[in-house]
């Protein structure tokens, strides 16, 4: 498969060629067998591996073509510069394939909305949890400055449906630690950059009270309407971190009822306490019900 459709001048990828380039062969043989089943607009139960949940996004390749197939719009519509590339992730693309469901998706479906996000991360891990194909597309958006992760999803789904000119969901991940009021919340991002997990997890010492909430605001927006779902998972904050699994803050975070972090979970144990699977439910029933 060519690797990227958008001209040289859009192309900001952050991947190394290797890691993109690597999987090219491979991609281009599932992305011709999704685009024979997407044609017929059903997704066959036969075949196909089973998912595990995504645990390093790092490993997810560009897939420009089927964002185009599943999406249906050319990335030419797309602004040029405000795009670092169009994909579908690997497990949004197993979804188009081997859906174990069964499930026939039609046009509407397949084309309601595309996921936005720079982290694919959270990419892969969508793709996991909701169990229609959604189409990815990777954009640098704007985040507000806001302790309220409402108001921070949904500057982010007006941001990206400026860019793409079609309905978005897009999300935002908070982290708060108890003890120090509303900080870090959706200020997370920045505190992991400058401290990494194990300075998160020493901003805690002298601290009886370890506990924390993480958070994530999914938001659904047309143009006209935004709809957020909001899923959070109580937990407490390791001493240091522990793990090599997931990805971001995930060696720091205990959910409770455990004693492990989600970076020392396997991959299902994870998904089993993931915050976004709670969000993504709450979607799931509200695209149903419409
Ligand atoms: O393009 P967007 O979607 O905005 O991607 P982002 O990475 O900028 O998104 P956030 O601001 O929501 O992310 C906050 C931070 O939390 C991290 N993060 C997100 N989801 C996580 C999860 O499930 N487990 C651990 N860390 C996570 C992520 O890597 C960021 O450092």
């Amino acid at each position: 498969m060519s690797s990227v459709m958008l001209p040289p001048t859009c192309q900001r990828s952050r991947r190394s060629p290797a890691t993109v380039g690597g999987d090219r062969q491979a991609t281009g043989r599932r992305l011709s067998s999704a685009t024979r089943r997407a044609g017929r607009g059903t997704c066959p139960d036969s075949a196909t591996p089973q998912r595990d949940p995504p645990v390093d996004g790092a490993r997810s390749p560009t897939r420009s073509a089927a964002s185009t197939l599943l999406h249906g719009q050319s990335p030419a519509s797309v602004q040029s510069g405000d795009i670092d590339r169009i994909h579908v992730s690997d497990s949004a693309l197993a979804n188009t394939v081997s859906d174990r469901s069964s499930r026939t998706y039609d046009d509407r479906m397949l084309t309601s909305f595309t996921f936005v996000t720079g982290n694919p991360g959270k990419a892969e891990q969508l793709g996991y949890h909701l169990s229609i194909p959604v189409a990815h597309q990777d954009v640098d958006l704007l985040e507000i400055q806001s302790l309220d992760p409402h108001d921070v999803a949904e500057h982010k789904a007006r941001e990206a449906y400026r860019v793409l000119g079609s309905p978005v969901l897009v999300e935002d991940t908070s982290l708060t630690f108890h003890a120090l009021g509303r900080l870090p919340g959706p200020l997370i991002k920045w505190f992991l950059t400058e401290l990494e997990n194990s300075g998160l997890t020493r901003l805690l010492d002298g601290h009886e009270d370890r506990s924390a909430t993480a958070e994530v605001v999914f938001c659904l927006y047309d143009g006209e309407t935004a709809r957020t779902f909001h899923g959070e998972v109580r937990g407490r904050i390791a001493e240091r971190p522990r793990g090599v699994m997931g990805f971001g803050w995930d060696p720091i975070f205990v959910p409770d009822g455990h004693d492990r972090t989600w970076g020392e979970m396997s991959p299902a144990e994870q998904a089993a306490t993931s915050v976004r699977r709670i969000a993504l439910a709450k979607l799931e029933a509200e695209l149903a019900a419409s």
